[in-house]
Order: C-alpha cells, then sequence, then structure tokens
C-alpha cells in the first residue's frame, strides 16, 4: 500500500506533465519547477535555444543534446516546446533539457545562460526574398534580444533568423539601448555559406568536402554573399566558368532548396548542422581553446561599414580578433563592391526599425 505522501508525489508528477508552463524535464526525470534538481547535468555550459520547435530548432536542440560541452539545455518556442523538449529529453546525453513555452517564460528560459541560439521567426517561401521576412522577422528578434539584454546580458548570441544582414545590427540596437552591448558576443551565423561552399568546391575539385575550407565574407543574401575562391584551402586554381558557377550556386544555395522544398520551407537539416558546427566553436572558444576560427557575421572595422563577415578568432569573450579579407583578385573586388551596396541597405534598415 502507498503511503498518502507518496500518492501526492506521484500527482504532483503526473500534473507537471500535464502542465507545460510547469514542467522541467531533467535527463530521465520530470520534476516541477520550484523543487529541480540537477540530475544527470554533465560540467559544461548553459545554451538556450529560442525558435526550438521549429524546422531549424528541432534538429538543432537534438545536436545540441548530443554535444558534450553542453551541461543545460534550454528549448524556448511559442508553441510545441512540451512534446519537443520530452522526446529530446529521453536521449541519453548528459545535457539537462528544461522546456519553455510561450512568452511568459522567456525570462526563466533565458537566465543563466552562457550561449543562445535564435532560429525564432519565419522561413521563406519560393519568390521570396530574405528581406521579405523583415517585417515579421525584426519584431520577433527584438523582443528576444530584450529579453537576453535582461537576463543574460554577458551571454554569447548566434543570431540564424532572416534577414541575417537586418537582424544583427537590430539585435545591437536593442543591446545598445539596454547599456549591455558588448560586440564581441553578438555574432551572426553565416556557417551555413561556409558549408555549401566547402561541398560545392570539394565536388568540383573531387575532394573530401572535410578537407576544404572556403572563406565566405560579406552578408548572408544574394550578392552579399562573397566566396573568396582565391584563398581556398588546400591550394587550387578555378578555370572563369568555375568562378562563376561555384559563386553563383554558393549565393543562390539557399534559394536552391526553398524551390526543391516548395512551399515547405527553407534549408533547415543542413542549416542545424552548420548552427552546431558554429555553436561548438563558440563554445569552445569559450572553453579558452586556441586557434578557433570561422566566418561570421559581426560588428566590423574591415570596410567602412559596421558589419561585415569574415574570419574571426573566437576566444573566452566571443570574437577575440577580425581578420582583414587578405588579397583580393579582380572578379573578387567587384563582388566586393556590389556586396557592400547591398549590404549597406540592409544594415541602415536594420538599425532604422530600432530607432524609429
Ligand atoms: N542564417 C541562416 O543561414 C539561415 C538558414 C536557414 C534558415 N534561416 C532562418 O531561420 C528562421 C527559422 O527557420 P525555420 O525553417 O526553422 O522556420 P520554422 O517556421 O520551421 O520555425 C521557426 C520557429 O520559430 C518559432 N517562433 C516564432 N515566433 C517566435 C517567438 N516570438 N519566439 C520564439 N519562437 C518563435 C515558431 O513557433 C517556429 O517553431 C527563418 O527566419 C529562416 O529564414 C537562416
Ligand atoms: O534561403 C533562406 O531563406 C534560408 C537561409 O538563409 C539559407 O541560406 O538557406
Amino acid at each position: 500500500m502507498q503511503s498518502s505522501s507518496e500518492i501526492n508525489q506521484r500527482i504532483a508528477r503526473i500534473s507537471a506533465h500535464l502542465n507545460p508552463h510547469t514542467i522541467q524535464m531533467e535527463g530521465n526525470s520530470v520534476l516541477r519547477r520550484d523543487n529541480c534538481r540537477a540530475k544527470g547535468g554533465s560540467a559544461g555550459f548553459k545554451v538556450a535555444i529560442l525558435g526550438a520547435a521549429g524546422g531549424i530548432g528541432q534538429p538543432l536542440a537534438m545536436l545540441m543534446k548530443m554535444n558534450p560541452l553542453v551541461s543545460v539545455l534550454h528549448l524556448y518556442d511559442v508553441v510545441n516546446t512540451p512534446g519537443v523538449t520530452s522526446d529530446i529529453s529521453h536521449m541519453d546525453t548528459g545535457a539537462v533539457v528544461r522546456g519553455f513555452l510561450g512568452k511568459d517564460s522567456l525570462e526563466d528560459a533565458l537566465t543563466g545562460m552562457d550561449l543562445v541560439i535564435i532560429p525564432a521567426g519565419v522561413p521563406r517561401k519560393p519568390g521570396m526574398t530574405r528581406d521579405d521576412l523583415f517585417n515579421i522577422n525584426a519584431g520577433i528578434v527584438k523582443t528576444l534580444c530584450e529579453g537576453i539584454s535582461k537576463c543574460c546580458p554577458r551571454a554569447i548570441v548566434n543570431l540564424i533568423s532572416n534577414p541575417v544582414n537586418s537582424t544583427v545590427p537590430i539585435a545591437a540596437e536593442v543591446f545598445k539601448k539596454a547599456g549591455t552591448y558588448d560586440p564581441r558576443r553578438l555574432l551572426g551565423v553565416t556557417m551555413l555559406d561556409v558549408v555549401r561552399a566547402n561541398t560545392f568546391v570539394a565536388e568540383v575539385l573531387g575532394l573530401d568536402p572535410r578537407e576544404v575550407d572556403v572563406p565566405v565574407v560579406g552578408g548572408h543574401a544574394g550578392v552579399t554573399i562573397l566566396p573568396l575562391l582565391s584563398q581556398v584551402k588546400p591550394s587550387c586554381s578555378f578555370t572563369p566558368q568555375e568562378i562563376e558557377y561555384l559563386t553563383t550556386r554558393i549565393q543562390n544555395g539557399g534559394t536552391e532548396v526553398v524551390e526543391a522544398k516548395a512551399g515547405a520551407g527553407s534549408a533547415t537539416l543542413s542549416m542545424a548542422y552548420a548552427a552546431v558546427k558554429f555553436a561548438d566553436a563558440c563554445l569552445r572558444g569559450l572553453r579558452g581553446d586556441a586557434g578557433i576560427v570561422e566566418c561570421a557575421f559581426v560588428d566590423s572595422q574591415v570596410t567602412e561599414l559596421p558589419f561585415f563577415a569574415s574570419k574571426v578568432r573566437l576566444s573566452r569573450n566571443g570574437v577575440e580578433e577580425i581578420y582583414p579579407l587578405g588579397p583580393l583578385n579582380e572578379y573578387e573586388r567587384n563582388g566586393l563592391e556590389k556586396a557592400k551596396k547591398e549590404l549597406a541597405g540592409s544594415i541602415d534598415k536594420g538599425i532604422a526599425f530600432v530607432r524609429k
């Protein structure tokens, strides 16, 4: 026979399951939020994913749960987080997973985080540009960044939501307004452009993509995506036709996926892969590993524009060093001028959105 206190405990556990606002799911145990134990938690960093129930968010959450550098994983969305959290929390890896549903739980989701990854917002449909997402996603990113300023102002922020060329300036303005802006800690994620460039270049060269390193600079939309094919490692050369083919394919990689998905969204799986590769680099930087270099869209003085994507070295503080573009050939110099012209407008639009 069970005692009444045992029965009460069981009822509390069942009601915690049923009320998505009050549950926390930790490893294999489900506990009320006001009575939590970090059971099974390993030493590591606390990471929040905002938009965790989406097309990118779900595989990203799964891959971050597999990352040994993560001790606590917070999954926040305005829909469906209880199901995603329950599902992912059954994985027998070290990270403790907690789900947060709806805007009232944003502050709890963010408090104490070391890294916040943001794939929240609407994706493109065929015929749309990334800028067509501005009207909806600008407001979403602004609200989420206000929460970050308040609850985890020293967290590293990886911003995925499009248009990245405008959402990163929006985030910077929100942080400036709150007095919490540290340019080293805000990074627009352009890793998917690098991942695509490595893949497409490897195909042309007949190499394993893991052996190829293509710097991609500028921004994350159309002509602002500028692969520097003259700086590919291992050192190689391309015909003018190959350069034209590769540049166009890398710049249109996102559109290629949007069209293939025919209305069902944009890149999610390759993006989750790229986001985890980038987040892992940020976490290794936070841990103090040396020589972590990746491309990212950051507050920059590499050009006359206030934000620009180029190679950056990551450290305990986020972006420790921003590398210059290096020698460009004529094709790349022309590409750079086109990229800067379009980028300038997108950056201004983001800044104006917050200052208005
Ligand atoms: N940077 C890149 O390289 C890159 C690559 C692919 C997609 N993206 C962008 O990432 C974003 C997400 O794409 P997706 O395919 O995952 O879209 P999706 O619609 O599948 O998922 C988005 C998620 O965001 C959530 N969301 C909406 N408003 C929110 C809010 N206020 N707070 C928290 N969550 C909120 C939705 O509920 C949904 O679960 C899009 O803007 C897309 O363009 C960027
Ligand atoms: O193309 C998109 O709209 C999504 C993303 O920016 C991508 O490059 O795949």
